[in-house]
């Protein structure tokens, strides 16, 4: 039996979702979070050549949303279910308080078994920037929240008189000594930003270590940081649906249809 699952990842800045039908992704697309409320009802209908989804799943971090997404898909007749903290299936969680962690580190962390053997960490470049830990030892294990790469650059133009804004799409200078205050700040935001995840990485690194006795893999997804694939994480797999692959993964036990993902 196949079956098109419609996954969506709702973010705080965008909800992006992807059509799946047995184990290939057929179309995918963002939907932005702020401002108006999202409307998912075109995702909800045949859209050719696609049929509509025979169910959704999703992982959210915006409750508000959550409940629209809930309410069109009623609406639709289509069953929609949510990723939870006791909804991850092959996931064991080592955490103090799970009911914390945002769903969608746990779908990277379900993505993540996907193409790796623990101990691995994910990195996502998102709105904010998260590190999860799995390790072999005790599976998910905690991480890292930090401020993404747009909060780095917009609070420094928002909380200052003499600073401009910063273009994303034309930054010129992102190593060295920056001999204007656009210069300055390129290099600020873009070298201090992979440099606080490439020290995220050492850390957490580290830990795992000494729980693991062996180093973690990296796996990356988020955010279309091409400057940072260069000049950083160019030896990294880059994986840019691990979230819905996560989400995914979750669909023959939480909507009872076959997922036709490639699980380890
Ligand atoms: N090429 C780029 N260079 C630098 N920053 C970027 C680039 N593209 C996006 N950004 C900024 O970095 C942040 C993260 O990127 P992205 O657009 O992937 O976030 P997102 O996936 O929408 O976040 P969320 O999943 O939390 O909603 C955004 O806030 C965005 O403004
Ligand atoms: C950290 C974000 C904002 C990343 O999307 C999200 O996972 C979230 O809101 N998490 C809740 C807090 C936590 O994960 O501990
Ligand atoms: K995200």
């Amino acid at each position: 039996m196949s079956a098109t699952i419609l996954t969506v990842d709702i973010g705080n800045s965008r909800a992006h979702w992807g059509l799946f039908s047995d184990e290939n992704l057929i179309a995918h697309g963002n939907l932005t979070s702020r401002g108006d409320a999202l409307d998912f009802r075109p995702l909800l209908q045949p859209n050719s050549p696609h049929p509509a989804p025979d169910g959704v799943i999703a992982c959210s971090v915006v409750p508000r949303v959550s409940q629209v997404l809930k309410e069109q898909s009623e609406e639709a007749s289509i069953p929609c279910e949510f990723l939870t903290h006791e909804r991850v299936g092959p996931l064991r969680i080592h955490y103090p308080k799970p009911t914390q962690l945002g769903p969608d580190r746990l779908a990277n962390a379900l993505g993540g078994l996907i193409h790796a053997e623990p101990p691995f960490i994910v990195i996502d470049m998102g709105t904010a920037v998260t590190l999860d830990a799995i390790t072999a030892t005790n599976g998910y294990e905690g991480g890292a929240i930090a401020p993404g790469f747009a909060f780095l650059s917009e609070y420094l133009t928002e909380k200052t008189a003499l600073l401009p804004p910063l273009d994303l799409s034309r930054i010129h200078r992102r190593t060295g000594i920056g001999r204007s205050t656009e210069e300055a700040m390129e290099v600020g935001c873009t070298k201090g930003f992979a440099g606080m995840i490439r020290e995220l990485v050492a850390t957490t690194t580290e830990e795992i270590v000494t729980i693991d006795g062996r180093e973690p893999k990296v796996l990356v997804t988020g955010g279309s940081f091409n400057w940072v694939k260069e000049s950083w994480i160019g030896g990294l797999p880059f994986f840019p649906h691990l979230t819905l692959e996560g989400v995914l993964s979750r669909a023959p036990d939480l909507l009872g249809l076959p997922s036709g993902s490639k699980s380890k």
